[in-house]
């Protein structure tokens, strides 16, 4: 079988100033539409990460961020695509959040409280929370059957 090429993905984790995380859901029409995800979006040819994200940013919240550096690097393979997921912290933005492709947005505290989170983000969602010294499970447990 041929070597699947890596899809390169700039993801942006907005902070808050009480820490808050920005998590938004995935528009109808895309894989896994409905999910919620970090924003972000596929690099175009010759775009650095910085440059990818800071468009994406603009596309789809409508807001200008300020300096964005790769903070961790992550893979996960869907069925869909191979993807590699470049993570920026983002502290400094400009612009009122407007959902300019008909998402939901949620500042969110761990443990979440949307669901269902896109697999691809769970490893940063630890370490996020590792970071605050959070233990618990950070998802919402899911719905008794
Ligand atoms: N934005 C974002 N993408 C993620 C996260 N976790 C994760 O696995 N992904 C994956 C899902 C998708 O396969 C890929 C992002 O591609 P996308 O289809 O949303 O990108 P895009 O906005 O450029 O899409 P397009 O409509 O222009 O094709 O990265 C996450 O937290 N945020």
């Amino acid at each position: 079988m041929a070597e699947r090429r890596h899809t390169e993905v700039a993801v942006g984790i907005l902070i808050r100033e009480d820490g808050a995380l920005l998590l938004s859901s995935r528009p109808e029409g895309k894989p896994y539409a409905g999910y919620w995800e970090f924003p972000g979006g596929k690099l175009e040819a010759g775009e650095s990460v910085e440059q990818a994200l800071r468009r994406e940013l603009d596309e789809e919240l409508g807001v200008t961020i300020g300096a964005a550096e790769v903070w961790r690097v992550t893979e996960h393979d869907y069925p869909h695509a191979l993807v590699r997921l470049h993570w920026c912290k983002v502290r400094q933005w400009s612009g009122e959040f407007e959902m300019r492709e008909g998402q939901r947005m949620a500042w969110q505290q761990f443990p979440l409280t949307v669901s269902p989170v896109l697999p691809g983000a769970f490893p940063v969602l630890d370490w996020l929370a590792a970071e605050r010294g959070f233990a618990g499970a950070v998802l919402q447990p899911a719905e008794p059957a």
